[in-house]
């Protein structure tokens, strides 16, 4: 025996749960001829020769082409009681229902074939057996519940009541077709259920035809459902519940109209009964074919209703009733027929098991409860592993990278190293002298990638300070005439600088000389928000002409290439090469750092967020810049102490021993350390503290070395004239000052300042122009917010203020040609960054009431979606409207952590320079910040 739940099985249920596919229980049985047909003389054509065979007697040449035998599960012969047809042909499949295996049991045949007399017996032995399970199975409590419907004309009406309203079909995804407000009675004994079968026939379609006095004008399907639970498990966790229903259908009769005289009514019934039983013939024999194809079961409500039972999860038996008169052959022969299909029909049953509510919530907690934690260990297997790996994946590359960039940066060192030692060892003037290509800057010229009005002498402001001192130097023989000869000044063809040639473009041409995008850092510094250290390109400007000029360098004479420095230059050179592909390679190294965090990093720094200690290895551009003047810098700030080197003689205006530092460059020290002498002016890139300023400056314009230099600028011009010694100093100083003061017109339009502007009755005109000019230049070339904020708070209309305007607007008009910008210095995507940035600010800086009133200043709704990011793309967008320009100025230092002036350069910048007490700074930031709030 099978046990469900924990409960005991009946024989039925062994044989319910394993049962073998099997077939429709088919099965004949003829009935006597009724007193019309003996009336008329009619002849039996048919015989059951044995239980299971039935013949056709007739010997009619007519009828020789048929088959004379059938054979089905059982046939019963005329003399045959219903009671054996139940017991031989109904009963096993009846009973099933309480083993909770769904049965169904047709009558089928045609008009007064005697299938209503047949299905009421069977329905009765049926229940009766069914009672008698239930008192000999007393351990068991059993619920049976009764339904009756018919399916008359296509309609669905329930038996049980009164209402004739058509019920519903309703298809269930668990139940199949189920007949919405079907009455369901329970049964309280075997005469209850005589009552309602008495209500069935009383209310079931009857209707007289030629054939039958009380035909059957519908199909009738009364349904006992069975649900029995074990007693002993009532209640308990393991209790369950069989439930099947049995299904007694007594169909409607095939019937030809022109025997039952149907007319009328009757012939529309019997249309709706011959449609849907050559609906249900359809199914029967598709079904007996196999499941194959299209099963039309929704084609009539008969066979939708009995989908169930004929689908193959019930025990079906079909009775087949058949009239033996001859005068029915054909209806009889076609009833054998279908009999014949259904009996091919495979069916696999199956037992319903319906666990109790509560047994069934037990199961359901079980069941979710393994499920969560399978679920979990499989997550955090999932996870683990995932993260594990990936950081085991990172690590070995972070590790990677790291020896890289170790043996790298030996590498570049090492050529430092001997870059250094050769021009202490062949002597700097020469070396510097070798790099000196006229030639390059005549092409420069010729290509109008530079400017004209700066001489040669000028480039030395802009370009690579290694090659500016050289270029200044070159610049000023020739001005002087002793180095007209160009083609002595050319080295042979292993020179390196071909930053002129014709692929040269403008971009490649700021890189190369401005650094790279000094914005770039946004979107770097963004990227890698924890990663503070940055190292950041930027402008250098030289402005030690005079210094250089005047001091140690030996003046280059025609026939000065020898080969001494033909090898020097070409070693050079090719080291020079060598730590620009070296450090070509760290950057790309660095730039490619797996930044993200770990899950599982240990590197945390103290704010609990993870760092990646990676700092942008030193330009390549600065190291180069180093080569030069700035190690002299570094050294001076190892060891303040070291005597000087012959490299410093270079440097007359610095006093002997005296070691340059970066605090230097602060204004106080301005008197000693003019810019003019040994100041370069420098774009430092920026971090800060984001956890103080929550913004973090990278890759900027230092504008505080910018403006300590340009006072130094400024200073220094005045003691010019005292000074001009000699026919070279005189042509330094005009050079020095169109690089440092006049902005003249030059031939591509561009505007130039002249630093006496400063002195002429009209200087403020002249100020605001160029003031406006440069604005429109930042917005034509991206330049930062930030960076267009602090200088256009830095500069207010103080005179001294226009040498600062002359640095700038000289930077930036390297990017136009023919009034045309060339190219912008930074990306708009780089400068979204920034606003994006900005407008994350918006919400820190300000509370929601002041926001409104920014958002309400700025012309933004209140009820519009992401204001913030619509402030931030405003702010700065018109350059000609300068009261847009201001209050854009002010509230990008507010948002950037200008508030408090005095901190605002060391803030923003990161470095230990202390902006100048400037005039401007104090009155003017307080100006700025009330914007409105
Ligand atoms: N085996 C039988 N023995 C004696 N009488 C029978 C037998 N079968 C049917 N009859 C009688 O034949 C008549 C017709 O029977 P029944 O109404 O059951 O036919 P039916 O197939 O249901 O017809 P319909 O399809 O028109 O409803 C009834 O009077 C019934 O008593």
């Amino acid at each position: 025996m099978g046990s469900f739940g924990g409960e005991d099985l009946t024989p039925w249920d062994a044989q319910g749960s394993s049962a073998p596919e099997e077939k429709i229980f088919v099965s004949v049985r003829l009935r006597p001829l009724n007193e019309r047909e003996i009336g008329r003389n009619d002849m039996s054509d048919w015989e059951c020769i044995n239980k299971n065979t039935i013949i056709f007697k007739s010997s009619l040449p007519e009828r020789a082409m048929f088959p004379t035998a059938y054979t089905f599960d059982r046939v019963f012969g005329y003399d045959c009681s219903t009671e054996q047809v139940y017991h031989e042909g109904a009963k096993q499949v009846a009973l099933s229902v309480v083993s909770g295996i769904n049965s169904s049991i047709f009558a089928y045949g045609q008009t007064s074939s005697g299938k209503t007399y047949t299905m009421r017996g069977v329905t009765e032995y049926s229940v009766a057996d069914i009672y008698d399970y239930i008192h000999r199975h007393n351990d068991r409590e059993f619920v049976l519940k009764f339904s009756a419907m018919e399916i008359y004309n296509e309609s669905v009406r329930d038996l049980l009541s009164s209402d004739s309203t058509p019920l519903r079909l309703l298809d269930d995804p668990e139940r199949g077709t189920v007949i919405e407000k079907l009455t369901e009675v329970s049964l309280r004994d075997w005469g209850h259920l005589q009552e309602l079968l008495s209500v069935c026939e009383a209310q079931r379609q009857i209707g007289e035809t030629s054939l039958n006095e009380l035909s059957s004008r519908s199909h009738q399907i009364l349904r006992l459902t069975v649900e029995s639970s074990a007693h002993q498990f009532l209640g308990s966790e393991n209790s369950s519940t069989l439930a099947a229903t049995v299904n007694f259908i007594d169909l409607a009769g095939s019937e030809r109209a022109s025997q039952t005289s149907s007319a009328s009514t009757r012939l529309k019934e019997g249309c709706h009964i011959n449609r849907s039983l050559l609906t249900l013939g359809t199914v029967i024999r598709k079904l007996s074919k196999g499941r194959n194809g299209h099963i039309p079961f929704r084609d009539s409500k008969l066979t939708r209703i009995l989908q169930n039972s004929l689908g193959g999860n019930a025990r079906t038996a079909i009775i087949c009733t058949m009239s033996p008169a001859h005068s029915h052959v054909e209806q009889s022969r076609n009833t054998l027929v279908f009999a014949s299909c259904a009996k091919e029909v495979n069916t696999n049953a199956q037992v319903n098991v319906v666990m109790s509510e509560k047994a069934l919530v037990k199961a359901l907690q079980r069941e979710l409860t393994r499920l969560g934690s399978e679920m979990r260990s499989l997550g955090s297997l999932s996870a683990t592993s995932d993260s594990a790996s990936l950081l085991k994946e990172k690590e070995l590359l972070i590790e990677k990278m790291d020896k890289e960039i170790r043996e790298l940066t030996e590498q570049r060192d090492l050529a430092l190293s001997r870059v250094e030692d050769l021009l202490r060892s062949t002597g700097e003037h020469q070396v510097l002298r070798s790099l000196v290509e006229p030639d390059h800057l005549s092409q420069l010229h010729n290509k109008g990638a530079w400017p004209d009005e700066y001489p040669a002498s000028d480039v030395s402001e802009v370009v690579d300070p290694l090659r500016s001192d050289a270029v200044s130097s070159t610049s000023h023989f020739s001005d002087n005439g002793l180095n007209s000869n160009k083609g002595d000044q050319q080295l042979p063809d292993d020179s390196d600088d071909h930053f002129l040639s014709d692929d040269t473009s403008p971009r490649l041409f700021i890189d190369k000389y401005f650094g790279p995008d000094p914005c770039k850092g946004w979107e770097k510094i963004d990227a890698d928000s924890e990663d503070n250290c940055k190292e950041v390109q930027c402008i250098e400007v030289q402005s030690n002409l005079r210094n250089i000029n005047s001091g140690e360098i030996s003046s280059p004479r025609k026939g000065d290439k020898n080969l001494g420095t033909v090898h020097t230059r070409r070693t050079y050179n090719a080291l020079k090469q060598k730590i620009l592909d070296l450090q070509e390679t760290i950057d790309g190294l660095v730039d490619s750092y797996p930044l993200e965090q770990s899950p599982c990093s240990s590197d945390t720094d103290t704010s609990g967020s993870r760092s990646v200690k990676i700092s942008r290895s030193t330009s390549c551009t600065a190291i180069l810049r180093t080569m030069t003047s700035p190690p002299q810098h570094e050294k001076a700030e190892q060891n303040e102490n070291t005597p000087p080197n012959g490299f410093e003689k270079d440097f007359p205006g610095r006093p002997e021993g005296h070691q340059l530092k970066l605090s230097e460059f602060k204004p106080a020290a301005k008197s000693q350390k003019p810019c003019g002498e040994d100041t370069p002016i420098s774009v430092r890139s920026v971090s800060v503290d984001e956890n103080e300023q929550n913004i973090k400056m990278s890759d900027e314009l230092d504008i505080a070395t910018l403006h300590n230099c340009a006072e130094d600028l400024t200073e220094q011009a005045k003691p010019k004239s005292e000074e001009l010694h000699d026919y070279d100093t005189v042509k330094e100083v005009e050079s020095e000052t169109n690089a440092t003061g006049k902005f003249v017109k030059d031939d591509d339009g561009l505007d130039t300042v002249d630093s006496s502007l400063s002195s002429t009755p009209n200087w403020l005109l002249e100020f605001e122009r160029h003031k406006r000019e440069i604005i429109e230049l930042w917005d034509a070339c991206n330049i930062s917010l930030i960076h267009r904020t602090y200088f256009f708070l830095l500069i207010k209309g103080d005179p001294s203020d226009s040498v600062y305007m002359e640095v700038e607007l000289r930077r930036l008009s390297f990017l136009k040609k023919n009034g045309q910008i060339l190219t912008p210095l930074s990306s708009m995507r780089v400068l979204n960054r920034e606003r994006e940035k900005l407008s994350r600010q918006i919400l820190k800086k300000f509370s929601a009431k002041q926001r409104e009133a920014i958002y309400e200043k700025w012309g933004i709704r209140l009820d519009s979606k992401q204001r913030r990011q619509q402030l931030a793309h405003r702010l700065w967008t018109d350059p000609k409207d300068m009261d847009h320009v201001k209050e854009s100025a002010a509230l990008v230092a507010k948002l950037s952590g200008f508030v408090e002036p005095e901190q605002a350069p060391k803030e923003m910048f990161g470095l230990s320079l202390s902006p100048r007490p400037v005039n401007l700074r104090s009155h003017s930031w307080k100006h700025s910040m009330s914007f409105g709030m």
